[in-house]
């Protein structure tokens, strides 16, 4: 083992998540009267000296004074660090072990509690450098050892200095005391460790942030227990994506960027550089362009249902796999879509809009009940046939048609044709999806079709309506009243006009494509997509992907996962085996499935490999994307 690189390792809130001497208060104050209080204090005075605000010595005597603390307390204390302990050095074990000559723990804690912690990783006693409490006869805690040099200011360097370590110095701590013993020259490099608690002093000082102690061993090239930091992984997230989804990708330890308007291409081109997830809406453009200006994109989530707005087969062509949230807003577009046909079957936003400007226009002429009607449910997917099952409920009859075989649901009729559906509906609601081939599949012939009177609605996307031929019909009274939520050209943003020639119809109900727009359906879209997005990035697993072979992998136990997206061209499977084959790598499990473009096969291998194969992998013919997952 080479002795020369060290790794001096701070202790509270660094190898644990907590600081200990505020957790003993919470013990040791059990019952105390103003407890709250007390903790604060001592909290208070860490902070000072964690972030070099104060002295550290007498901030120490302040604190044990406070905490009246006794020997007894010292067993909880250590149980609970036990849990306690960071959770990217819990994971990282292996490193602890294999590099025990090389590692110290430096601290102004307390051995007594620091000990029993840092041994069980494998960490040397003699590595650790930290106080000692004194005791009087009842065991509590009078003060500390006064000769020991981290008990004083700048301890730490003190401490380094009579070290006089020979070699490489690396620091990983959160606090000012670790930043210090670099300013003073005694380390090549302090890394300011933000996994648990961010000092912005301390941070603004450092030479390297590691949010994870797996960024710092992916520098030094040490032994890992992940394959890639987490906090290496930059996630865009466009067009006001529900904070549920910040919130978890923050949680696996991800770089997020916000932005909450869509953003254009040449905005996206600029943005997506070193962007590995993306995340987006119904607006964003992810064009062919926009991929070439992709060099680390591992997948897009579409925080919807429709996925027209990405250039799914460019996406297979560049390796990036796409999901989305399926069934997560259906039910919001049914509601809304069931009001709307309530509404206009009555006329209700006239009506209203006239009570707005003081016109009593009680009348029942043409308003008529649902019950009876006839709806056509145009696409019969996932939001139209829980259309069908609501509308039924209401005692609508309906009628359905659909380019493939669907499960007829309840009474629901089968039309054989549009033609049909449309000769016989007093309503048309329209569910198909946004395929390229759908774009103006409505004009003025499917409008000449229909009944006249009919009541005409399109919740799916804009570009499906020729929306000329829809101002026609209803200034024509042929459509008598309308439900539209979306349109072939929507704003950017909020601050965007919204210009259209549907303005100011009469009957003519315009929302601003929030068909799955409520808390519940958001809540769900911004659980689900990261839930898939982290689950590809983890696993491999691409199930209820939309564009990539689907595969269920089981977990990834005790084995590395090579993961290699090619093109559907022959052999190359047979070219990763025969790579496999000659670098004499045990395979320990194998799962390929295909699509027309693309090949996605998953070997698992034993541990022990020479890794020369993973080079080897990325130089296989025809390979696009090719990653290792441990
Ligand atoms: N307004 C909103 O906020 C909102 C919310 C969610 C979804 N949507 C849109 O609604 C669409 C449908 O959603 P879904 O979950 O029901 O999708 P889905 O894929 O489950 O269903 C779409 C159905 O339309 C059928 N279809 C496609 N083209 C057709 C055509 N030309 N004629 C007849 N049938 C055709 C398909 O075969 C499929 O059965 C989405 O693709 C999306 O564009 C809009
Ligand atoms: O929220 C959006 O932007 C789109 C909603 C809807 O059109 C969808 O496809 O799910």
């Amino acid at each position: 083992m080479t002795k020369d690189k060290y790794y001096i390792i701070d202790f509270d809130s660094t190898f644990t998540q907590v600081e200990a001497l505020d957790e003993l208060g919470e013990i040791s104050l059990e019952g105390e009267e103003n407890k709250a209080a007390i903790l604060q204090q001592i909290r208070d005075l860490t902070n000072g000296a964690m972030e070099g605000k104060s002295s550290f010595t007498e901030g120490l005597s302040k604190r044990l004074a406070l905490l009246k603390a006794n020997r007894r307390h010292l067993k909880p204390l250590i149980q609970l660090l036990q849990n306690r302990v960071s959770d990217s050095i819990k994971r990282n074990k292996e490193f602890f072990q294999a590099y025990a000559d090389n590692i110290l723990i430096v601290s102004s804690g307390f051995k007594e509690f620091i000990t029993p912690i840092v041994t069980e990783y494998g960490i040397k006693e003699e590595n650790i450098y930290a106080n000692t409490f004194k005791f009087d006869e009842q065991g509590n805690i009078i003060g500390f050892d006064k000769e020991n040099l981290l008990c004083l200011d700048r301890g730490k360097i003190k401490l380094l200095e009579e070290l006089a370590l020979e070699g490489d110095v690396y620091v990983l701590g959160d606090g000012y005391t670790d930043y210090e013993i670099k300013e003073a020259g005694l380390a090549n490099k302090f890394y300011a460790f933000t996994e648990n608690i961010v000092r912005d002093s301390v941070v603004a000082k450092a030479d390297d942030v590691a949010p994870s102690l797996d960024e710092f061993l992916y520098q030094h090239k040490l032994p890992m227990a992940i394959s890639y930091p987490k906090n290496r992984i930059r996630v865009l997230l466009l067009e006001n994506v529900h904070p549920k989804a910040i919130e978890l990708f923050k949680r696996e330890g991800y770089q997020i960027e916000t932005v909450s308007g869509a953003l254009s291409e040449d905005e996206l081109c600029e943005r997506i550089k070193n962007v590995s997830v993306l995340g987006i809406r119904s607006k964003t453009q992810v064009t062919k362009r926009v991929l070439e200006h992709a060099n680390k994109l591992m997948c897009i989530g579409a925080f919807c249902i429709g996925t027209n707005q990405i250039d799914l087969n460019s996406c297979l062509d560049a390796g990036v796999a796409v999901f989305n949230a399926p069934y997560s807003n259906t039910r919001s577009v049914v509601e809304l879509a069931i009001g709307e046909i309530i509404m206009l079957c009555r006329n209700v936003v006239d009506k209203s809009t006239k009570m707005h400007q003081g016109i009593w226009d009680k009348s029942a002429t043409g308003s008529v009940e649902v019950r009876d009607k006839k709806l056509g449910i145009i696409g019969y997917g996932s939001i139209g046939a829980q259309l069908s099952v609501l509308a039924e409920a209401l005692g609508m009859d309906v009628y359905y048609y659909d380019v493939i075989e669907r499960l007829q649901l309840g009474n629901a009729r089968k039309c054989e044709t549009l033609k049909q559906l449309l000769e016989i509906s007093d309503i048309v609601s329209l569910h198909v999806d946004g395929r390229t081939s759908n774009k103006s599949m409505f004009g003025a012939e499917e409008f000449a079709a229909m009944k006249d009177g009919v009541i005409f609605l399109n919740l799916s996307r804009g570009h499906i309506v020729d929306l000329p031929a829809l101002v026609e019909a209803i200034k024509s009274g042929k459509v008598r009243g309308a439900a539209v939520d979306v349109y072939p050209y929507e704003p950017a943003s909020n601050n965007e006009e919204f210009v259209s020639e549907l303005r100011g119809l009469p009957n003519v109900i315009l929302t601003p494509h929030i068909g799955g727009s409520t808390e519940e359906a958001q809540e769900n879209i911004g659980t689900f997509v990261p839930s898939r997005i982290m689950e590809y990035i983890n696993s491999g697993n691409s199930y209820q992907s939309v564009n990539f072979p689907n595969i269920q992998l089981p977990e990834l136990k005790n084995a590395h996962r090579l993961i290699h997206i090619h093109q559907n061209v022959p052999g190359v499977l047979a070219n990763i085996n025969s790579v496999l084959a000659s670098n004499q790598v045990n395979i320990l499990g194998q799962y390929l499935k295909t699509n027309e473009q693309i090949g996605y096969v998953i070997t698992d291998i034993d541990k022990l490999y020479d890794k020369k194969v993973i080079e080897d992998m990325r130089q296989v013919p025809a390979t696009i994307k090719f990653r290792i997952l441990y």
